[in-house]
């Protein structure tokens, strides 16, 4: 198990690129600012599955705002293939929470959405939907509308939405949060297989020390506010078994993260009583 303070050396050509990022924001009716990211310095190697863990609050989504292209850094760049990230673009694909398919499209147009903007011609883009729902184990469904979906499989489809129009990057914001367990396992065995598949990069944000464990090659973990990366823990542990949540090498680390992010909780908790008290 190896923890390290900074970035490993061996991240040497990153495809995306996090260069002392910080975020203020004003405080309404003060003239105080708040800090919800400081001076976070991470670099994602290409096909790199790295997973942010923190505490609530410390910025995970206004992290992955900056990194969408949806705000701007109060000072710090962000690249992408050594490039300045200015605004949203099909080149990162974000997945969210809550599943955001459009209700009154079916899972084919709804995946289909992106590679309209990219001006692909409709039966190209109705087998490159094809192609994508089956990866995520839904063939045979894209003529389902999102409420003739379960919740697992309206995620698969948002899953398969944002890889369709082949981004560099996918984004993942908690997007099993919302899921009972046994599904939620099932869509981490599923991603794994398809970042196999692919080759994408991903950065996944989670609340979840187990589902960090198991998704990441790499566990950045945050400090609470502000969000700070407190440090990085290289994850290698042997996922053919039958359960590997239960292995004592998968133990270790859980514990290991766990010590990492119980003081940042706690301090996390005492601050936001802080804040409702002011
Ligand atoms: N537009 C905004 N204006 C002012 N403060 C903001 C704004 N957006 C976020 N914040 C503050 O920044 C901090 C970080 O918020 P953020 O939503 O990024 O945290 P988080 O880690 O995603 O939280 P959670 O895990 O609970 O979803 C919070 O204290 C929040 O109140």
């Amino acid at each position: 198990m190896s923890t390290t303070a900074l970035n490993p050396d061996r991240v040497r050509v990153p495809k995306l690129r996090l260069e002392n990022v910080t975020k203020t924001f004003d405080v309404r009716g003060t003239k105080d600012t708040f800090t919800a990211i400081d001076d976070i310095d991470i670099d994602v190697a290409a096909g790199e599955f790295l997973v942010l863990v923190g505490p609530s609050g410390c910025g995970k989504s206004t992290l992955l705002d900056l990194l969408g292209g949806l705000s701007e850094p109060t000072s710090g760049r962000i690249l992408l293939d050594g490039e300045p990230v200015t605004g949203p673009g099909l080149d990162r694909g974000i997945v969210f929470q809550q599943y955001a398919l459009l209700p009154w499209r079916t899972a084919h147009h709804n995946i289909e959405f992106g590679l309209e903007a990219k001006g692909l011609p409709r039966n190209e883009r109705r087998e490159v939907a094809d192609h994508y729902l089956e990866l995520v184990g839904l063939a045979g469904f894209g003529d389902r509308y999102p409420h003739e979906l379960s919740g697992g499989m309206k995620q698969r489809v948002a899953i398969a939405r944002s890889l369709a129009f082949d981004p560099e990057v996918l984004l993942m914001d908690e997007p099993f949060a919302a899921l009972d367990a046994q599904t939620r396992e099932s869509l981490q065995d599923e991603l794994l297989r398809i970042w196999n598949a692919t080759g994408k990069t991903i950065l996944f944000i989670t609340h979840g020390i187990d589902e960090a464990i198991y998704l990441g090659q790499r566990v950045a973990v945050l400090t609470s506010r502000p969000g700070r990366v407190k440090t990085f823990v290289d994850i290698d542990i042997d996922r053919s078994g039958e359960d590997v949540r239960s292995t004592e090498q998968f133990r270790r680390y859980r514990h290991h993260i766990w010590t990492l992010l119980h003081g940042e909780v706690e301090r996390a908790q005492v601050i936001e009583k802080e804040t409702v008290h002011v």
